[in-house]
């Protein structure tokens, strides 16, 4: 397989001249100016606006004889004001705060869906909006049965979440991607991931395995 990274390289072409913080209320957002050793070897001025919100995590529960999933579903102030009805459907998920990220999608899985689940597998770490967001998402999935639950979830008052968990079926799931019902990202590249890899004959045997 080809190798595309380019992260050793790419440090000593770039030169922090100066750092501005635009806005430091829930979370930072700041404009930095810097040189960049561009690919022919000229050196070029850009500014850059950056908004850090720590890192996330995000968890698909799913049941493999049921072939059901677990979401929620909340309002989102930002995709309301770009046109989206407002609430949407998104696997649990929960920003770090300094803990690592199979302990926090732990706690946040349970207090966002009332499931409380033991073995956790990371699947993999994405960027979600890499040119302006500074986040990094670790993705997770994890199995789950009736007896899972151990609360009615919801989310946390004092935050002022109020959330809803559903359980779809795979199919319905993926349906609903295909209707854009469900128009989160994460939830589409997890739903996706299932489908494929946990969902699918050779996915159970894979799962069996584990
Ligand atoms: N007061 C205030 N509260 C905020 C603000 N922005 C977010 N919050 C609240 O802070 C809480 C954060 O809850 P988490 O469950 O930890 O995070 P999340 O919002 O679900 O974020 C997850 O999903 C995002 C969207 O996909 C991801 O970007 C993120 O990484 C994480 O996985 C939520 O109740 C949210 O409403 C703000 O500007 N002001
Ligand atoms: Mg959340």
């Amino acid at each position: 397989m080809m190798n595309f990274v380019q992260a050793p390289l790419i440090k000593d072409r770039v030169r922090i001249k100066k750092v501005e913080t635009l806005s430091d209320d829930w979370y930072v957002l700041k404009k930095t100016t810097f040189d960049l050793q561009r690919s022919d070897g000229t050196w070029q001025q850009q500014s850059r606006e950056t908004y850090d919100r720590g890192n996330g995590a995000t968890i698909l529960l799913y049941n493999l004889e049921r072939r059901s999933v677990v979401l929620t579903r909340q309002f989102r102030f930002p995709a309301f004001v770009n046109g989206h009805p407002g609430l949407l459907i998104e696997t649990a998920a929960g920003l770090l705060d300094e803990a690592s990220p199979e302990e926090r999608i732990k706690a946040e899985v349970e207090e966002e869906t009332g499931y409380r689940v033991e073995h956790v597998r990371m699947i993999f770490e994405a960027f979600m909006s890499p040119g302006s967001v500074t986040e990094k998402l670790y993705f997770f999935v994890a199995e789950y049965d009736s007896g899972s639950r151990v609360t009615a979830g919801g989310g946390n008052f004092v935050e002022g979440e109020d959330i809803e968990v559903l359980e779809f079926s795979i199919e319905d799931a993926m349906a609903a991607i295909e209707l854009g019902e469900i128009a989160d990202g994460k939830t589409i590249m997890l739903l996706q991931y299932a489908f494929i890899h946990v969902f699918s004959e050779k996915g159970r045997v894979v799962e069996a395995v584990c």
